[in-house]
């Protein structure tokens, strides 16, 4: 069972415009909204893919009951924990000249009683046949060690622990040695405090690294030029698909989805990789945050190189 842990889940508005003007009007050519924040995009993604997981996490307000309507829509379970404040959008721009612009809301307060409630629900699902997706930023209220607790009780427990996480909340988690994770090269050469750009070769080494200090799978993805896999066993690296890029929004979470669905689908970590470099180019050929069909996923897959 696949279990994806949505703290600050979200509303993705997409705008279109030809090209933002700063501090003048701006006129918007086309938007849509999606169901979003990482865990949410990881189960939706994996019932794109064929499989199942339970969605949980906080919602509040309208935009949290849209959200959960959407799920329910899809066929998507999900057991989450009601607060007081409103669940938040997030807005993306998008120009002619294919830059983005991400405006990220901080979301709303979670008070202590909110986070005793997903802890009771974390519980109720943890088993050894369990795979958690901790994924995303938290909001105000949730101490930054979350996921490092979460880990540490699942893991007890016999689950399985999946981290998406950056900054400081990503650094805490891995005091607990989750068994996957999946920074970007940006969150890792941040880890690593190397200032600009890291090399093949330093990502390789830090995920070797993390690897030898108990984290079972490192995957690292670097955008369009693909993503490095490394775990006890096995190091690999597969350029990224030649595709039509609409929206990279979801690209990262399309590929921890794809891991997920792998791992509980017993396949090899080559066959998780290759099945998350395809998806998440799929990923970035739909509009908006939306997850890429399996047809498109099957029609990638067999593109995929390792080096
Ligand atoms: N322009 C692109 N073309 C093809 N694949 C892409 C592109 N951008 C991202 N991807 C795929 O999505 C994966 C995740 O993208 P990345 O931007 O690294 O993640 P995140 O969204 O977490 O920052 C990459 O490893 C790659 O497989
Ligand atoms: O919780 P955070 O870090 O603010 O990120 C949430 C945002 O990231 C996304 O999940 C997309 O993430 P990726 O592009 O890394 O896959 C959006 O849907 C969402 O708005």
């Amino acid at each position: 069972m696949i279990v994806t842990v949505t703290m600050n889940p979200a509303i993705d508005k997409t705008i279109e415009i030809d090209e933002m003007i700063c501090g003048g009007l701006n006129r918007i050519k086309a938007f849509e909204s999606d169901a979003a924040g990482k865990g949410i995009n990881v189960s939706k993604t994996i019932k794109a893919l064929g499989g199942k997981s339970i969605a949980i996490g906080f919602i509040g307000g309208d935009a949290g009951n849209t959200i959960k309507n959407a799920l329910d829509a899809e066929g998507i379970e999900n057991d989450f924990v009601y607060v007081d404040g409103i669940t938040r959008t997030n807005t993306k721009v998008f120009e002619n000249s294919g830059r983005v612009t991400e405006l990220n809301e901080p979301g709303p307060n979670i008070k202590d009683e909110d986070i005793e409630k997903l802890f009771e629900i974390i519980e109720k699902y943890a088993s050894k046949d369990t795979l958690f997706i901790l994924a995303g930023s938290v909001p105000a209220g949730v101490e930054k060690t979350i996921y490092r607790d979460i880990t540490e009780k699942v893991h007890s427990l016999g689950a399985k622990v999946f981290v998406d996480a950056d900054g400081e909340i990503f650094v805490r988690a891995l005091e607990a040695k989750p068994d996957y994770i999946k920074p970007n090269d940006v969150e890792l050469a941040q880890y690593c405090n190397i200032s600009g750009d890291i090399t093949e070769d330093q990502i390789i080494e830090m995920a070797e690294k993390l690897v030898s200090e108990g984290i079972g799978h490192v995957a690292v993805s670097m955008g369009k030029e693909g993503a490095i896999f490394v775990s006890e066993d096995e190091k690999f690296m597969c350029k990224g698909l030649k595709v039509e890029a609409h929206s990279t929004v979801g690209a990262g979470d399309a590929m921890v989805a794809a891991i997920s669905y792998g791992v509980s689908e017993k396949i090899s970590f080559r066959d998780c990789a290759r099945l998350g470099i395809a998806t998440s180019a799929g990923a970035v050929m739909t509009k908006g945050t939306k997850p890429p069909t399996k047809e498109t996923v099957n029609s990638l897959i067999g593109k995929v190189e390792f080096k």
